[in-house]
C-alpha cells in the first residue's frame, strides 16, 4: 500500500453502473490502491433518494447523499452515472472547476455537448475518460485516442447497442415479440432508464458521433447522425432477411470518404457468414479499418453492469495514476474539422421486396424505375403469390393500387452500391408504378 495521501473519489449515481462500481470499489480497495500507487477512498455517492436500503452493495451507509453538488466540491476524481444531459452536465463542470478529474459512462452527453466538457477539462487541467461510453467494457476509445492514434481511420462499422441487438437476436431465433424482448432487456440491465432512447437508435447515434469524432478527428455530435431504430423492423423483414440467409442487426456505420465523413444508424441485412450475424443477446462487436493496421476487431459485452463497470474502473485507475504520477491522457482531437456529409450521399445497397402483378412487361417497367436512378441491380428472384395468400391481404391493406386481382408475384430485387439519395428516388417511383402492387418491405444490405 502507497504512503501518498488518499485520492478522494465521488460517485454520482448507484444505479446499474454506480451500483456495481461501488462493490468494486469497496472489495477491491487493496488491489486498486496497489495498482494506482495510493488509495481511492470513496467520499460520497450521490443518490437520488436518501433512506432507501442500499445494503447489498456492502458501502458505509453515511456515504449516501442528495447533495451531489457539494460532493463534487471535495473530490479528486468524480464518477458520473447518473445518465441524461441535466444535472449530469452541470455536475462534471462543476467538478472541474474544482480540480477534479472526471469519468463518465454519459455517451448522451458527449455526443451532445462534448466539446464543452472536452474544453473545460483542458482550461482546468483536468483528465475526460468516457471508455463505458461507447460498448461497454470492450476496449475501443482508448485504441481509438491512442493506439491509433498514428494511424488514418477510414471506417468504423459495428453493433454498439446492446438492446436492440438483444430485441433482434430473440425476434430471429425465438421468435419472440417485440415487447417481450425489450421488457426482457430492461429486466438484465442493458436499456437505458428510457428504453425509447435504444430501439429509436438514438443510443447508439450517440455512440457513433463520439467514434467518428476520435476516428475522423472531427467534431460529431448525436444530431449529425442519420438515424433510424428498429421499432420498423417488422417479422415480414426478418423472414425476408432470412430467406436470403442473412440477419437483420441495427449497425452503425462511420466512412471517411473523399467528401467527408458520413455516419449513420440503421437496421440492415448482413449475411449470416459475416462475422457480425454470429453477435448474438446484448454483445457488441465493432470493426475498424485503418490505413496501416488494415481491419481490427473488437468484441465483447457492450451492456449490463459489471461489464459497464469494468470500463469505468479502468478509466478511474488510468485517471488516479495520472494524479500520482503527473501527467493528462489525450484531449480533445478535432483539428481535421471534415465536413459531414448528407444520408443521401451515403453509399449502401437495398433489399427491396414488391407485390406485383404477373403479368409480361412487369419486369421491365420495375427495372426502368431503377435504371432511372442509375442503380444497378445485382439479382432478381420471383416468387408466385397464391391469389388469396396472406402477403396478397397484407398489400391490399397498405393500400396497394392499380394492380387489379390477377395473378400475382413477389418479387425480390437486391441492388449494386449506389447513393442512398438513388435508392430511395428508386422505392419512391416504384410505389407509383401501375404494375406495383405494393413495396412490401425495404432494407439496406450491407457487408457483403
Ligand atoms: N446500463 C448499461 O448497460 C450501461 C452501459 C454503458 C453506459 N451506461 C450509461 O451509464 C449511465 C448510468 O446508466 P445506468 O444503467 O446505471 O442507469 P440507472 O438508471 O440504473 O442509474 C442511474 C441512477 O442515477 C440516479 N440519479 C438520477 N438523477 C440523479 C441525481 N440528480 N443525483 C443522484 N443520482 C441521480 C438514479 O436514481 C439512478 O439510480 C448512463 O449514462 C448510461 O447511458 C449504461
Ligand atoms: N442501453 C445501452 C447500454 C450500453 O451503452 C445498450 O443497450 O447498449
Ligand atoms: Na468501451
Amino acid at each position: 500500500m502507497s504512503a501518498r495521501e488518499p485520492l478522494r473519489v465521488a460517485l454520482l449515481g448507484a444505479g446499474v453502473v454506480g451500483g456495481a462500481v461501488a462493490r468494486h470499489l469497496t472489495q477491491r480497495s487493496d488491489d486498486m490502491a496497489a495498482r494506482v500507487g495510493a488509495r481511492l477512498e470513496v467520499v460520497g455517492i450521490a443518490v437520488r433518494r436518501a433512506g432507501r436500503d442500499r445494503s447489498e452493495l456492502g458501502v458505509d451507509p453515511s456515504l449516501f447523499t442528495t447533495d451531489a453538488e457539494e460532493l463534487v466540491t471535495r473530490a479528486d476524481l468524480v464518477v458520473e452515472v447518473i445518465g441524461g444531459i441535466e444535472p449530469a452536465r452541470s455536475l462534471i463542470l462543476r467538478a472541474m472547476e474544482h480540480g477534479a478529474s472526471v469519468v463518465t459512462a454519459n455517451k448522451a452527453l458527449l455526443a451532445e455537448d462534448g466539446p464543452r466538457l472536452y474544453a473545460a477539462a483542458a482550461k482546468h487541467g483536468v483528465d475526460l475518460y468516457y471508455e463505458a461510453a461507447v460498448a461497454g467494457a470492450i476496449p475501443l476509445l482508448r485504441p481509438l485516442r491512442e493506439s491509433l492514434a498514428g494511424d488514418e481511420v477510414r471506417k468504423v462499422l459495428g453493433i454498439v447497442n446492446g438492446t436492440t441487438n438483444y430485441v433482434l437476436d430473440k425476434m430471429d431465433t425465438t421468435g419472440a415479440g417485440f415487447q417481450d424482448a425489450v421488457e426482457q432487456a430492461q429486466a438484465l440491465g442493458y436499456a437505458e432508464a428510457d428504453p425509447t432512447a435504444d430501439v429509436e437508435g438514438f443510443d447508439a447515434a450517440a455512440k457513433a458521433a463520439i467514434l467518428a469524432s476520435l476516428a475522423f478527428h472531427t467534431r460529431v455530435s448525436g444530431s449529425d447522425v442519420y438515424r433510424e431504430g428498429i421499432t420498423e423492423v417488422s417479422a415480414a423483414d426478418v423472414a425476408a432477411a432470412r430467406e436470403m440467409d442473412c440477419v437483420v442487426k441495427l449497425l452503425a456505420i462511420c466512412e471517411r470518404t473523399e467528401g467527408g465523413v458520413s455516419v449513420r444508424v440503421h437496421p440492415a441485412m448482413i449475411p449470416r457468414s459475416h462475422p457480425l450475424a454470429g453477435v448474438r443477446e446484448a454483445f457488441n462487436a465493432v470493426f475498424v479499418e485503418a490505413d496501416a493496421a488494415g481491419q481490427l476487431m473488437f468484441y465483447g459485452r457492450g451492456a449490463g453492469g459489471e461489464p459497464t463497470a469494468s470500463a469505468v474502473l479502468g478509466d478511474l485507475v488510468a485517471v488516479a495514476r495520472h494524479r500520482v504520477g503527473g501527467g493528462l491522457g489525450p484531449g480533445e482531437s478535432s483539428y481535421a474539422d471534415l465536413p459531414i456529409l448528407a444520408m443521401g450521399d451515403a453509399q449502401t445497397r437495398y433489399h427491396v421486396s414488391l407485390d406485383v402483378a404477373d403479368r409480361s412487361g412487369v419486369l421491365a417497367k420495375v427495372a426502368a424505375a431503377f435504371a432511372a436512378q442509375d442503380v444497378s441491380i445485382e439479382t432478381v428472384r420471383q416468387q408466385l403469390v397464391p391469389a388469396d395468400g396472406p402477403q396478397a391481404a397484407e398489400s391490399d391493406a397498405a393500400g396497394g393500387h392499380g394492380a387489379g386481382n390477377g395473378a400475382r408475384a413477389n418479387l425480390i430485387i437486391v441492388t449494386h452500391t449506389a447513393s442512398d439519395a438513388a435508392l430511395s428516388a428508386t422505392v419512391e417511383n416504384l410505389r407509383t408504378l401501375d404494375v406495383v402492387r405494393g413495396v412490401n418491405s425495404v432494407m439496406r444490405v450491407e457487408g457483403f
